[in-house]
Order: C-alpha cells, then structure tokens, then sequence
C-alpha cells in the first residue's frame, strides 16, 4: 500500500486547493480528495488532502466529517496530520476551528500544536498574534462584513480561546526570528505552563521557513496554507517540475462566482466592465415559490448556451455589503447562501453538460457546492494561477471528458483574475 507522508483536512474546497497548491509547488505529489474516499489510496503520492465543506455548518459534525478524514488517512500510514482553515481564521461564534482541534488532539493523542493562518504570498500577516490582510487588521479587511464568518476581532488567540477547551498561548515573532531552537524552547516553556495551542506569528515566507523544522515531530499541525511552504523539505523533499503536471484543456470556457468577498467584487466588476457576456442570479427570486430555482436555473442556461462558443461567460451573485445584509435580512443568511449555492451547482452542472470543460469558480462554499453537484470525486493539480489558486484537473458523473477547473478563494486573486485564468492553461 502507498505511504503517504502528510495527511491533510482541509475545511472547506477552495482552501483545499490552495494548501495542495502549496504543497506541490515544494514539490510533493499531492491528491486531492472531495469528501472522505470510501476505498484505500491506489496511487503513488506524497500527501493527500482531504476535501471537506465543514467551515460552517453545526461543530460536532464539522467533528464527525474531521475524525472520519483523520481515520482514512491514519489507514493510509499518514506520518503527520494537517488541519488546513483559511487564511482570515473564517471561524462562526460556535467554531469550528477550536472544536476540530480539540478532537484531532485528542483522537491523536497529542498535547500541543500550533495554530496561524499566516500566508504571507497573499498578505495574511500575524504579528503579536494579531492577524493583518494586506496593510491592514483583519477586521477592517472586509472580513467583518462576511456573509457566513464575518469576523470582527483580529486578535487570534482572543478568537481561539473561547473556542477551544485547552490554554491558547502565543509564540511571538521575536522567538520566531530566531528559529529552531529557541522555537523549541519556547514549546516546551508553554506546554509546562499548560498551554495546549500556539497561535504562531509570521510576517515573511522566511520565518515560515524557520518554523517548519521545528514541526517535523508534531503529530498534528493546524494553519492556513503558509505553513505548508516548508514542510515537504522535512520529509526531504525539494521543488520540481513534474509535482503540477495536467492533461492539455480543451472544451468551452465559463465562470461562476458566488462569493461577495472584495477580491471577487473587484474581479466580477473587472469581468462584467470587459465587455464579455455576465449573468446576475438574484436571491430575491427565492421567495418565488418552489420552482423559483428551476425557472431561473432554465433561464440561465438559455442565456449562456449560445454564447458560449464565443469565449467566456460569467453567472454571478457576487453583491456588494450593503445588498448582501439587505437579502440575508430578508430571507435569513443560511437559508439564502444554501439556495445560492444551490442554484449556481445546478447551473455550473448545466453548462458542463453544454460542453463546458474549463470552469472558474469562485467562493470556497460556492466551490463545494458546485463540485459536489458535479461528482467530482478526486483533483489533480497543475500551475498556480495567482498564489494559493492552482488549475485543477478531474472527471466528473455528467460525461467522459476531463473538467479542467479552479477553485479560487473568495479574497484571492488579482482584479483580472476571471479574464486571465483561461490564458493560465495550455490546450
Ligand atoms: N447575493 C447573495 N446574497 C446572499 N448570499 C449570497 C449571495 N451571493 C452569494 N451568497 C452566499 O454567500 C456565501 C459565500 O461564501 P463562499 O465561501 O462561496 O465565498 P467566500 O467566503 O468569499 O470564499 P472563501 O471561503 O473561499 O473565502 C455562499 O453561501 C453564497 O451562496
Ligand atoms: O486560506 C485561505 O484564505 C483560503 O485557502 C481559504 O480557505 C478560503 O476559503
């Protein structure tokens, strides 16, 4: 049986792919799964990360779906155990960052591990355990105004502690900067003072580098993607080309975007002033009686159908704070972000079936929802397009040809990201 060497969880799909994308641009074979699979590993790689859609939804099932994933990759020998959230700490009041980790720690018997969301290639910053977005703290980043996690505090060990039943300390970037040793010392001093979690400062892919040797024995490691830029080189593993190779693309081109991040706001705005073809699928439609979502679904699929042969189309209910609060007070924030998600599944299984076989999608719910829809089971990885966002390659259950898709994150990407991923894949 294949040994893998780390075995990943990831809570949400677009976050999945960004740490698969980190790993593999340090050159480990990495497979990504969508769910937990119900059979062994048959192929040769070097870490496996686990799709799950667990961000949100109630914590002791975020729970259930993470020791589900741990079991399968501890039967597949997993050396160490990865548990991947975003790079904004995306937590709801009740987690389900802290209940996940008090169960993999438990499950794994193990009483400390780290946690920092810091990615520096994007500007997730953590200094003094507070976490920066660009230049500025998290809670003016947009992030405070998220439909799902909007998160108001950046201050990290404040947000972890309330979700966790262990101590939560912190490993400041002055004993970061000195590297291994003094990292070490600094664990074994929290863990005689009962901490059980670290969050961990890092400003630079450099102190990345630094942590990472101190975590070769640490049964469980809890980050954003960042962390991962240095961990393949513990398993001596170096950089090479061969990690993110894909089938050529083929087939026609299509976007769905169904987060309301600013990154994607700016990058729909982009798309639509471009001049290329936007459709705008309005959740105020879902008070319209119980065929709402087929009706538009139809009319959606009508509209982008004979477009398509003429490049790109984009269907989107990105919206801006001000309509997003609106709606959700409206029609309630998990009702309407379940029927968007939903909807936009639907329509992205529709277009494949029209011959879309290159789809951008963006949102990490949005992302889940659409790969589910399409039965998707596996991912493979190819070239990053902008950092943390890597081309996909994988079959779906609507016909036999290769779906080459990107799963980019709500807040990721360049303003022209939805113009220029296409050019990213070469045919
Ligand atoms: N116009 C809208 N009105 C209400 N809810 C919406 C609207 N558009 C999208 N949503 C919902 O908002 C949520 C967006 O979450 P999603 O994870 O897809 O994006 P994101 O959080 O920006 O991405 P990521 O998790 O990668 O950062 C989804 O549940 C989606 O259905
Ligand atoms: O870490 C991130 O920001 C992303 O990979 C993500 O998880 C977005 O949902």
């Amino acid at each position: 049986m294949p040994r893998v060497l780390l075995g990943c969880i990831a809570d949400d799909f677009t976050g999945a792919t960004d740490l698969a994308n980190n790993l593999v641009r340090a050159g480990m074979r990495v497979l990504q799964t969508v769910g937990v699979p119900t059979a062994p590993l048959s192929n040769e790689v070097d870490a496996v990360v686990v799709s799950l859609k667990s961000r949100t939804i109630a914590p002791q099932e975020a729970v259930a779906q993470s020791l589900h994933a741990l079991q399968w990759l501890q039967a597949q020998g997993a050396r160490q155990i990865y548990f991947k959230y975003c790079s904004t700490f995306d937590s709801t009041a009740q987690g389900n960052i802290g209940p996940v980790i008090d169960a993999l720690m438990a499950a794994l018997s193990t009483d400390f591990t780290i946690a920092t969301p810091a990615f520096p290639d994007v500007g997730r910053t953590v200094f003094k355990g507070y976490l920066f977005v660009g230049d500025v703290l998290l809670h003016e980043s947009g992030m405070q105004d998220h439909p799902l996690t909007p998160m108001r505090d950046p201050n990290l060990v404040r947000v972890l502690a309330p979700q966790t039943k262990r101590q939560v300390g912190l490993i400041d970037y002055a004993v970061i900067a000195q590297g291994k040793d003094a990292i070490q010392q600094r664990i074994a001093a929290l863990k005689q003072q009962g901490v059980g979690i670290a969050v961990v400062d890092a400003i630079s892919n450099a102190d990345l580098h630094r942590l990472a040797p101190a975590l070769a024995d640490m049964p469980l490691v809890t980050a954003g993607s960042g962390v991962a830029i240095g961990l393949p080189a513990n398993f001596g593993i170096v950089p090479n080309e061969r990690a993110a190779a894909l089938p050529a693309a083929q087939g026609l081109q299509a976007v769905i975007a169904g987060s309301c991040s600013r990154a994607t706001n700016a990058q729909v705005a982009a798309f639509v002033a471009s001049g290329r073809p936007s459709y705008l699928v309005d959740p105020m439609r879902m008070d319209q009686g119980p065929d709402a979502r087929e009706v538009l679904v139809r009319e959606a699929l009508a509209w982008a159908t004979p477009q398509l042969v003429d490049g790109p189309v984009l269907i989107y209910s990105t919206a801006q704070p001000d309509a997003l609060k609106a709606i959700q007070t409206k029609l309630g924030i998990a009702e309407v972000g379940e029927w968007v998600e939903q909807t936009l599944a639907l329509i992205a299984r529709g277009l494949v079936q029209a011959g879309v076989a290159q789809l951008v999608v963006a949102g990490g719910e949005t992302s889940g929802a659409v790969v589910q829809a399409l039965g998707m089971q596996q991912l493979q990885i190819g070239a990053q397009i902008d950092p943390g966002v890597p081309w996909c390659a994988g079959n779906t259950n609507v016909n036999d040809q290769i779906l080459h898709i990107t799963l980019k994150s709500g807040n990721f990407g360049t303003e022209d990201f939805l113009l220029k991923a296409f050019g990213k894949l070469s045919s």
